[in-house]
């Protein structure tokens, strides 16, 4: 399996911000999540990898190529949403077609009409006149209709009822299938990845915490809920993360602790990605 997308020690500096040597790849067949808290880089990593920033240090590549010298047909090859109306907001749903389809080679017209019914998308209207979510199924529809290899999603869930995310997934697992398109798509819902991502890549103040293979993430890691007392005689080599709370301690703990810890008052529970990334956030590591 190869990488259909190669990060390697990223660094990017605004005033009073700082992207620090980043690096994670994304193989080909896959799909990322990109997690951290508001305005912990995701953007500004995905901009970089686009090239719509230029970096300070490093280097990216996306299928094999430098991000910067992509060729007319792997620029084809990239699908790409924001969480925001990138499309001419005077054009309906056949009009979109006509102008994209002269854009791109690889526009296939019955794939179009068929995701826009799929996603329950008025075809009457313009898209300026269209809700906030029905615009950005438009945006993501368009993406998918050139056969992109590689899709690249800025937080496009968090505008999509619950039915419409649940419909979106199914598309992004379909599009994966043929193990060859990958996804990576940032997103503070964190069920959702959970549902479909086989990686998370998480940063935080601009710095990579993890990047590493969802089932691996859930298996390794434990939470622990218990009295301080409880918390004061656990081996802390084994703790990533803890926080008090009013009614005793949360922590993150390495699986392994389960080896050794023979208290039996303690309750080992399987942690969400959400768990994992609000302790190694906002508690004490
Ligand atoms: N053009 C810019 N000039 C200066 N600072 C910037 C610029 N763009 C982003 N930043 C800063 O970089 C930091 C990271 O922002 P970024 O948008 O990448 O975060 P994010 O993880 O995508 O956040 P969110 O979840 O809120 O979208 C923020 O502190 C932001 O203010």
């Amino acid at each position: 399996m190869s990488n259909i997308l190669e990060i390697n020690n990223v660094s990017k500096s605004y005033q009073n911000f700082m992207l620090q040597n980043v690096s994670f790849a994304l193989p080909e067949g896959c799909i990322m999540g990109l997690i951290g808290i508001n305005g912990a880089g995701k953007t500004t990593l995905i901009n970089s990898v686009l090239n719509l920033i230029r970096i300070d240090q490093g280097d990216i590549k996306i299928f094999g190529m430098e991000h910067g010298n992509l060729t007319t047909d792997a620029k084809e090859k990239l699908g790409v949403v924001y969480d925001e109306n990138c499309l001419p907001e005077g054009l309906n749903i056949k009009e979109i077609c006509n102008v994209f389809c002269r854009i791109y080679k690889s526009w296939d017209e019955k794939l179009y009409y068929s995701i826009i019914e799929k996603m329950e998308i008025p075809s009457s209207v313009s898209i300026g006149k269209m809700s906030r979510g029905n615009k950005i199924k438009v945006n993501l529809v368009v993406a998918l209709t050139h056969h992109p290899r590689l899709l690249i999603l800025d937080e496009i869930t968090a505008s999509l009822d619950p039915i419409m995310r649940n419909n979106v997934l199914a598309i992004f697992r379909e599009f994966v299938q043929d193990e060859k398109n990958s996804i990576l798509f940032s997103s503070h819902i964190t069920t959702d990845l959970e549902n479909v991502a086989d990686y998370i890549t998480f940063i935080d103040n601009g710095k990579l915490i993890f990047s590493m293979n969802k089932d691996s993430l859930l298996d390794d890691n434990l939470l622990i809920r218990c009295k301080e007392s409880e918390f004061a005689r656990l081996d802390k080599t084994f703790i990533t993360a803890y926080e008090n709370k009013p009614n005793g301690v949360i922590a993150l703990a390495s699986n392994q602790l389960k080896q050794y810890c023979l208290d039996e008052l303690i309750n080992f529970e399987e942690p969400t990605i959400e768990e994992i990334m609000l302790l190694i956030t906002k508690g004490v590591r």
